[in-house]
């Protein structure tokens, strides 16, 4: 049975991967609503994850969960573990600003700053506290040509972010996670906002990524995760149903829930 066309990632065997990322029965509540449940999956270095499923199963939530972004909301409880590179980012002990230089985050929505390119990216760094101008200049173009934008923007850098395009102002957001040089980035629905064009460009700048970060990506679409990503992992009410290797999931998935979502009989 071929489900998804187009498929070309074959992952490399767990064994001889380094997890960034490992959650050991993971379950997080909003007040009484339980919405992620004994969830246990590893995250690999240098691959792209995927997390599918239908709306509400608890993707977003997981992903914020990896950067205790989630913890903004009101009420929320969280238990069991999360380790990052063998600490417990549960642990009350640890700090999360820490994390935060570590793990990046790309939003649904394009959310550059209302400031200059430059300061867009330079931004980051600067509350790192890097001063000299030509530290920052350097860490701006490596971190624009990283998010395959330099050559777009390097004559108005000093030009307000809100004049780029949807899709140019994606790639900047990526570009100013970089500047932060992150081990992880957190992406979710970064494409779901733009074009066809754009959405491509982004697709193709995130295979680009994967040799020097972890990546870990919300999609609604099917196709882009098969298309993108090495492994991919399908929830369902706030559950891990399965969680294996791309062209496994999509080709030949275990679970017949995986395959009725796949096969689009719900969802
Ligand atoms: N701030 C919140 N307060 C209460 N419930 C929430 C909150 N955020 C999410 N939920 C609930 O938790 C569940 C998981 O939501 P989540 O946004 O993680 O799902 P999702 O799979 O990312 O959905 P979508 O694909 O629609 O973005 C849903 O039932 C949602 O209604």
């Amino acid at each position: 049975m071929k489900i998804v066309t187009g498929l070309t990632n074959t992952a490399q065997p767990e064994k001889n991967l380094r997890k960034v990322f490992n959650t050991e029965d993971l379950n997080l509540w909003y007040g009484s609503k339980h919405a992620l449940k004994g969830i246990n999956l590893p995250i690999y270095e240098k691959e792209v994850t995927a997390m599918i499923g239908p709306s509400g199963c608890g993707k977003s939530t997981f992903l914020k969960t990896l950067n205790r972004m989630v913890e903004l909301v009101p009420n929320v409880e969280t238990t069991g573990m999360i380790h990052y590179r063998n600490q417990n980012i549960l642990d009350k002990s640890f700090k999360v600003e820490e994390l935060r230089t570590k793990v990046g985050m790309v939003f649904q929505k394009p959310n550059p700053f209302p400031k200059s390119i430059y300061d867009n990216v330079a931004y980051g760094p600067r509350i790192h506290g890097i001063k000299s101008k030509k530290i920052l200049d350097e860490i701006v173009e490596k971190s624009l040509r990283g998010g395959a934008i330099w050559d777009e923007v390097k004559d108005r850098l000093k030009d307000s972010a809100y004049g780029l395009s949807g899709g140019q102002q994606q790639r900047l957001c990526i570009a100013r996670a970089l500047a932060i040089e992150p081990d992880v980035i957190l992406m979710d629905e970064p494409t779901s906002a733009l074009d066809p064009k754009s959405t491509l460009k982004v697709e193709e700048l995130i295979q680009e990524l994967k040799t020097d970060y972890s990546i870990v990506i919300v999609t609604h679409n099917m196709q882009q995760a098969a298309r993108i990503s090495d492994r991919t992992a399908f929830m369902l009410n706030g559950e891990l149903v399965e969680f294996t290797d791309t062209n496994r999931l999509f080709s030949n998935p275990e679970d017949k829930r995986t395959e009725d979502y796949i096969t689009g009989r719900f969802g």
